[in-house]
């Protein structure tokens, strides 16, 4: 259906517009660009955009229950929806309008009557920036290698979700996980398959940590890190031991292991349970040095093993940093 690389699927491409024969020539002009959808005024559009994100929207300055300039200031200021790209239909060019479109936070508008070679080289224009723009953020986000999250938003994520628990009272888990003896596994059978090691057992954590608001995060070389919001001490257990089993599962030769034939991993964790007494005095760094020692403690008894930390207790509050 369409020409542009939109990871396997059609642009979604919303109209909003009450006029039918306007709507018949925009599907005309672009139902080979993208997967259209209508909507007359913005309540549905509303609906629509929850149900199916769009990629770009065409929005008629005047509709039945709002104005095409709240429309789209609505869109605009709306976390879910302030990058959708929104391109003004209109047949007004007066005093001002251009300013207005802007202002609004539209990306472009188009002039009635529709040429349809312009609607299509300006819908695809904006659709192509957009996707650019989606891959790059995606890019800076990701660990190339692994497909997790990356560092920077490891960080970012671990203040609002600790912001968060302290907010609503929850518990908060943060695990760091290593793989053992991975310079001995790089050593034996080379970097590529070091890499393909370090692929799988990224998937493995991600594929575990599947609950809304989990965040797992390549920390570095060859350790990962865990956010689990809502979790407590025994929950937390729970979690490590499978994920361990899963590791051990993949049975991933490691001949020169000192104690295991297959590549295993060492964990440390640490919960903040919710009523800590220290709680307000507490930031998240806390969490993940503890988590940090506890991993080390987990290497010196001999790896394959997860050591816990937990801050239910009064504790020693390190300065913040
Ligand atoms: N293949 C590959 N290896 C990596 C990557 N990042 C880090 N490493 C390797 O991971 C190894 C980590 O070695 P160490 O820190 O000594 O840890 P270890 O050998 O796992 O030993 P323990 O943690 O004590 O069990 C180093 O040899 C790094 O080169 C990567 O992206 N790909």
């Amino acid at each position: 259906m369409s020409d542009l690389n939109w990871q396997g699927k059609p642009p979604e491409i919303l109209i909003i517009d009450d006029d039918s024969s306007v709507v018949i020539t925009l599907n005309k002009v672009l139902r080979k660009v993208g997967r259209i959808r209508f909507a007359p005024d913005a309540a549905h559009a509303f609906i629509s955009m929850s149900k199916y994100r769009p990629d770009l929207i065409l929005l008629d300055m005047n509709l039945p229950d709002l104005d095409g300039l709240q429309i789209c200031a609505k869109i605009k200021t709306d976390a879910n929806t302030s990058d959708i790209p929104v391109l003004f239909i209109t047949s007004q060019t007066g005093h001002n309008f251009e300013e207005k479109v802007f202002d609004a936070g539209g990306a472009d508008f188009i002039v009635k009557p529709l040429n349809p070679r312009v609607v299509a080289s300006r819908v695809l224009t904006h659709l192509n920036y957009h996707n650019a723009i989606r891959l790059l953020k995606n890019q800076a986000n990701t660990d190339s290698l692994t497909n997790l999250a990356n560092r920077r938003i490891f960080d970012e994520q671990l203040s609002v979700e600790f912001r968060r628990a302290r907010r609503q009272n929850e518990s908060i888990t943060i695990a760091m996980i290593d793989i053992d003896e991975f310079k001995k596994y790089n050593d034996q059978y080379g970097h590529v398959a070091g890499d393909d090691c370090l692929k799988s057992i990224a998937l493995l954590i991600q594929k575990s940590a599947h609950r809304p608001g989990d965040l797992a995060a390549r920390y570095g070389g060859e350790e990962f890190a865990l956010i689990l919001p809502c979790t407590d001490t025994s929950a937390a257990s729970d979690f490590i031991a499978r994920l361990m089993d899963k590791v051990r599962g993949l049975q991933l030769a490691h001949a020169d292991d000192s104690t295991h034939q297959y590549v295993t991993i060492s964990v440390g964790y640490c919960t903040l349970a919710s009523h800590n007494a220290n709680i307000l005095k507490l930031n998240e760094w806390v969490l993940v040095e503890a988590a940090d020692s506890a991993l080390y403690e987990s290497k010196q008894a001999g790896r394959n093993t997860v050591t816990c930390k937990n801050l239910c207790l009064p504790i020693a509050i390190n300065a913040p940093h």
